[in-house]
């Protein structure tokens, strides 16, 4: 078996380009179904999550390729299949993404359910209501969605998305794929405002969409008779930007991560500010300085964006660990993402969790110990507190790590971290 092993008490000192971000080009490559011809993709993450997408995007009968570092070239000439195998829907949930482009481009689509997570029940009802609202003949028969569009195209609708914790950033996503292709406008009420769904409709626009609204809780689309493939640079991704910031803190160092609208980090770096640590932001880039800093508690709550992003909870929690009082994190988003603090406590954490709030009394030092990553944000947070830690940690779960952290060993051993893969 694979392991990271992480030894502990190395203040990080340095700087980090971060990576194109994952959720961003995940959406961008599913909407490159909606594209004709050539699509050239800059700043794509090199991650098994993409690779796995584009796996998918292959069965549907484009074409993928890598033709430089970071640079995938897809090309549509016109999808063959619309039905996605379950295997892959299996290994990654962000598949169903497919559904709305595959959709509204080829008339149907036929997609396997994706299955319950280790972070909570993650339905997909707003993404149907999204196509049934866009005119789609919606049915579910063996654990599969099958939809169709009538007469072969979406009609454009108004339609509300929400759940019970909040605007919804597939759903939404979903809705504005489907919709730049629909016949008339489309309005999206309570549409999720997070950064990746501004840089999905950037693509689209700059490909022919008629997308306003971005960024906004109202997006209006007129629809459009096709898109063009366009060259298209990725984001930068704001959750590894937040994991590496997180890790300079809590080993009370001094890291820069560039290539980072410091903007999509929302509320973290106000909350690094009021723990005690210095920041300073500069064009693109954001650092974090919390060299001989004793930091404070502070609480935390999860929300859509603006708010505190759910994806940055277990490293901020991690942080929280060994700062100084009694920290509040309450998750808003996501039901059960607070499994991984069951291995933080082996590494000496005190932490007790009552319903959606997590109660963290922050300890002197963390230990290193064996600790199991249960999903891709674990494993980031397990590696946070690893380098704090005394002693080895090693952190079993890489496939994990692998779907959402580019090249994690290289750019940690950059900042002076002691960290290898190693078999076991
Ligand atoms: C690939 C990708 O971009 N993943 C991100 C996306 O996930 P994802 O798009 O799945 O997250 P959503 O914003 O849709 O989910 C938010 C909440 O709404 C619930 N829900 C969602 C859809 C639905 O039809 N019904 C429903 O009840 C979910 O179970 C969850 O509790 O946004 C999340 C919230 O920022 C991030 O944590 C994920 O990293
Ligand atoms: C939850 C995440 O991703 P996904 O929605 O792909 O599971 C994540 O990136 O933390």
């Amino acid at each position: 078996m694979e392991l990271l092993r992480v030894k502990g008490g190395q203040p990080l000192h340095g700087e980090i380009q971060a990576s194109g971000s994952k959720n961003s080009v995940l959406a961008i490559m599913c909407a490159v179904l909606l594209c004709d011809g050539e699509t050239i993709l800059e700043n794509v993450p090199e991650l098994s999550d993409v690779n796995t997408l584009m796996q998918i995007l292959e069965e549907t009968g484009l074409k993928c390729e890598w033709i430089a570092r970071n640079t995938l070239r897809i090309q549509n000439d016109g999808i063959t299949n619309s039905e996605v195998s379950e295997d892959l829907v299996r290994k990654m949930r962000a598949s169903f993404s497919v559904l709305g482009p595959l959709l509204a481009k080829s008339g149907k689509a036929m997609i396997p359910l994706p299955g319950g997570c280790v972070i909570g029940a993650r339905p997909v009802d707003q993404h149907l209501k999204a196509m049934r609202a866009l005119g789609a003949n919606v049915t579910m028969t063996d654990g599969a969605v099958t939809a169709e569009a009538e007469n072969g195209r979406l009609k454009g609708s108004a339609m509300f998305l929400g759940t019970r914790y909040g605007a919804t950033v597939g759903g939404t996503n979903a809705a504005i794929s489907a919709a730049a292709l629909a016949e008339g406008t489309t309005m999206i009420y309570n549409a999720a405002r997070e950064p990746e769904i501004v840089d999905l409709v950037m693509f689209l626009n700059k490909a022919g969409a008629r997308i306003r609204g971005v960024g906004t809780d109202i997006i209006t689309i007129e629809g459009v008779e096709s898109l063009k493939g366009v060259r298209y640079s990725v984001m930068g991704d704001r959750i590894e930007s937040g994991t590496y910031l997180c890790a300079g803190a809590i080993t009370r160092g001094k890291v820069t991560v560039s290539n980072i609208a410091p903007q999509t980090l929302a509320g973290l770096p106000s909350l690094l500010f009021d723990m005690g640590c210095g920041i300073t932001m500069e064009g693109d880039s954001i650092t974090v300085d919390a060299t001989n800093r004793e930091l404070r508690a502070t609480n935390v709550i999860t929300f859509a964006y603006p708010g505190f992003a759910t994806d940055l909870q277990p490293a901020m929690l991690t942080l929280l660990t060994t700062a100084k009082g009694i920290s509040y994190v309450k998750e808003t988003v996501f039901d059960a993402r607070f499994g991984f603090t069951q291995e933080l406590t082996r590494m000496g954490a005190d932490i007790k969790i009552s319903g959606d709030t997590a109660i963290i009394n922050g300890v002197e030092s963390l230990t290193g110990a064996r600790v199991l990553a249960s999903d891709l944000r674990a494993a980031g947070a397990l590696i946070v507190a690893g380098l704090a830690a005394n002693g080895s940690t090693n952190i079993e779960g890489l496939q994990y790590l692998d779907r959402g952290y580019e090249n994690p060993v290289e750019k940690f051993k950059s900042l002076g971290a002691e960290i290898e893969r190693v078999q076991s």
